[in-house]
């Protein structure tokens, strides 16, 4: 066929760098501290839902109902209702999707039209970049930036209000937070949350908020929804992912929770591209959430232990790192932690990386020549700031001891230069 077969939409956005980096780490069989999701089983409650589920009969393995099968946005209205104080109508507020990366790939695709302008702050999953290119938006980027240099801690990675305020324009529709934050891990304070909000009241702005990691804070810190602030519900578009609230990424159920308005015209792109998600991880998602509305605070919740257990493995990797001259950047939530490696030198001895960037060349030097894998921190940058951010790397804590520990023998041995 001589003339051109892609469309020019897939321009520009063919490089990704989960299937890179998760490709490399199983052809050099790396210890795998780099994509994010847990090498361990969800926990039994989880799985005995799935198999309930899977043994309800019949309707539980045909179609179930297209926006969210109802056991499910019944069991997510009534829970969210209760942590953010709004009433949630299950049938018009909620949109159940395929895992979070859906529910933003139909925020994107219905809500920003070609030249819109969305803001996005810095460093960002990576997706938010190539969706609003698919729609034909103009991303804007802030990035937060260390108050101090050499800061030990994502709290001190803050966004200036003087720089966010002059990224807001006429042609603004909408701003793109993730709290707690990947890759960096920080988690908003209510007052960050208000210096954004005032601004999209002020500009009549849309707020993407990604929360998949709400129940992953440590030292005190409380995860906000900005949704709760007084008049964001109606310019708010919340997502949430069951893969990462019950460890179980590869169920793949998501979600968004906003008002009735924006929900109706996300429904519209969900059902000309997947229509349904599978009903039997639907089904269990939902008698999870049920169990976690009856236990909501106690220790028994998944909510508190979850947390409990990624606060020690936290310091588990934080220990091990500094054990061998890394200094990570402590965070406050998430599964993940970024480590400043400017220090470091390494003789890469790679023509094929030479291109790269440092960060780049470092991640694949550690996998190919020492078993270990992580994940570029300039991945989760723009082409415009990728150079300032481009000496960290990112290590996922969400794993078994065992994991750890192998990853930390790796570590030493190549600091001792053995
Ligand atoms: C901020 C954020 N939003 C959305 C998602 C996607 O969530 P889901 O799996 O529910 O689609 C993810 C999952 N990230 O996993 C890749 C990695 O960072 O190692 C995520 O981190």
């Amino acid at each position: 066929m001589s003339r051109r077969i892609h469309a020019r939409r897939t321009e520009g956005i063919d490089k990704n760098v989960w299937v890179e980096f998760t490709q490399l780490a199983a052809d050099y069989k790396a210890v795998n501290l780099g994509q994010g999701f847990p090498d361990f089983s969800p926990p039994k409650f989880v799985q005995e839902a799935f198999c309930d589920a899977v043994n309800g009969g019949a309707q539980m393995h045909q179609y179930t109902r297209a926006f969210g099968h109802p056991r499910l946005v019944q069991s997510l209205a009534t829970f969210f209702s209760r942590v953010t104080g709004h009433e949630i109508d299950p049938l018009e507020d909620v949109l159940v999707t395929v895992g979070a990366y859906q529910a933003l790939f139909c925020a994107f695709q219905a809500l920003i039209d070609e030249g819109d302008e969305v803001i996005i702050v810095e460093p960002f999953f990576d997706c938010y970049q190539t969706m609003v290119k698919m729609v034909g938006g103009k991303e804007v980027y802030v990035p937060l930036r260390p108050k101090v240099e050499g800061s030990l801690s994502s709290a001190d990675w803050t966004l200036s209000a003087e720089e966010l305020a002059s990224k807001f324009t006429p042609r603004t529709k909408a701003i793109v937070i993730n709290t707690p934050n990947n890759p960096l891990g920080k988690v908003y304070k209510t007052e960050e949350l208000q210096m954004i909000a005032d601004l999209c009241i002020k500009h009549d702005v849309l707020c993407i908020s990604d929360e998949v990691y709400e129940w992953l804070t440590y030292d005190g810190n409380k995860h906000v929804k900005i949704a709760s602030l007084p008049g964001m519900w109606e310019r708010t578009i919340t997502i949430g992912s069951g893969g990462k609230t019950f460890s179980a990424t590869g169920w793949k159920v998501g979600w968004v929770i906003s008002s009735g308005h924006i929900i109706k015209h996300m429904k519209t792109i969900f059902q000309n591209c997947v229509y349904h998600c599978p009903t039997a991880a639907q089904e269990a998602v939902a008698r999870a959430f049920e169990r976690e509305y009856e236990l909501f605070g106690s220790p028994e919740s998944y909510f508190q232990q979850l947390p409990a257990m990624l606060h020690h493995r936290r310091g588990k990797l934080a220990s091990c790192l500094q054990s061998v001259g890394l200094q990570p950047i402590m965070p406050e939530g998430g599964y993940f932690m970024i480590v400043d490696i400017s220090s470091v030198k390494v003789d890469f001895n790679d023509d094929s990386t030479k291109d790269e960037s440092y960060d780049y060349r470092f991640v694949k030097w550690l996998t190919k020549e020492k078993g270990l894998a992580t994940i570029p921190v300039s991945a989760f940058y723009s082409p415009e700031h990728a150079k300032e951010f481009d000496k960290y790397i990112r290590f996922c804590f969400v794993k078994e001891e065992a994991t750890l520990d192998a990853a930390e023998q790796i570590l030493r041995k190549w600091r001792q230069g053995k």
